[in-house]
């Protein structure tokens, strides 16, 4: 479900989104997660849902995307699409937690019941933002085994090929190329299962190979239930809806 309902009279129009929907490091070894949460991650991947009321979202004090109302249920995804300033890496950030809504609500169910919003967030959120957050000093293998350690994952031995970086697994992710990058970055998607995925131009810098792997495991994910909300200027995930932003309204 997606609407543009429930602005807030208080905003200006001009700054109210007009929404259609179109078809369309070598570190030393973590300590392993509390029990509890690696429970919740296994336990919640095939029921979680999401759903956004009203939302309005703030940078840098400034309202930049206001009326936004949407929901995911397990093997759901959307895209947000719009011109550079729009607010999709807004939305992202305040569904992820980084920032508080200036109005509306972000709610999390599991099996039908709401959620505590900051357990989900800690336990049931993969983060893949424009900044890839990858240690340009660690080798592939090494990235790929200090995330899992970090987010409770098992072995990742099958990683580098699955991503198409075989032969690559002993060279530091500071020499390798965007795309490269990229992928080694969608690996920690990989490394251990979490139900909602927030992705901030994953497409940007990979092939044509490159996508149709991330497309790949994107439907693996909505397959065991998991749910997505992405931004992208490229095209969207064959079958899920678009949410296009309207521009900016500069302050
Ligand atoms: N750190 C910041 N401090 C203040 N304002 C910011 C900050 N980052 C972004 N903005 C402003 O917030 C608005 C929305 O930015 P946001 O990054 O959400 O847009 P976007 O749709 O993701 O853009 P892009 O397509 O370029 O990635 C923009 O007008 C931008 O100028």
């Amino acid at each position: 479900m997606v609407d543009a309902g429930g602005c807030s009279p208080s905003l200006p129009q001009r700054n109210r989104c007009t929404l259609h929907i179109v078809h369309a490091a070598r570190l030393l070894d973590p300590p392993p997660l509390p029990a509890a949460k690696a429970a919740v991650m296994e336990m919640d991947h095939h029921t979680l849902s999401l759903t956004i009321e009203g939302l309005a979202a703030e940078r840098g004090g400034r309202v930049v995307v206001a009326g936004l109302a949407f929901s995911l249920s397990p093997g759901e995804a959307l895209t947000l699409r719009g011109a550079n300033g729009t607010g999709k890496t807004s939305i992202l950030r305040a569904v992820a937690g980084f920032s508080d809504p200036a109005e509306g609500t972000v709610r999390f169910d599991l099996s039908g019941e709401e959620a505590d919003a900051s357990e989900t967030r800690a336990t049931a959120i993969h983060w893949l933002g424009g900044d890839d957050a990858l240690a340009d000093k660690l080798t592939l293998k090494e990235s790929l085994s200090f995330w899992s350690s970090l987010l409770g994952g098992g072995a990742t031995d099958e990683l580098p090929a699955r991503l198409g970086l075989s032969g690559l697994e002993d060279t530091p992710l500071g020499k390798m190329s965007t795309g490269q990058r990229r992928r080694a970055g969608i690996g920690r998607l990989l490394c251990a299962p979490r139900p909602l995925w927030l992705l901030d131009e994953p497409m940007s810098g990979l092939d044509d190979q490159g996508r149709e792997l991330l497309l790949s495991i994107i439907a693996e994910h909505r397959a065991t239930g998991g749910i997505l909300l992405m931004a992208s200027h490229d095209e969207g995930i064959p079958g899920c809806p678009v949410l296009r932003l309207s521009p900016a309204v500069a302050a």
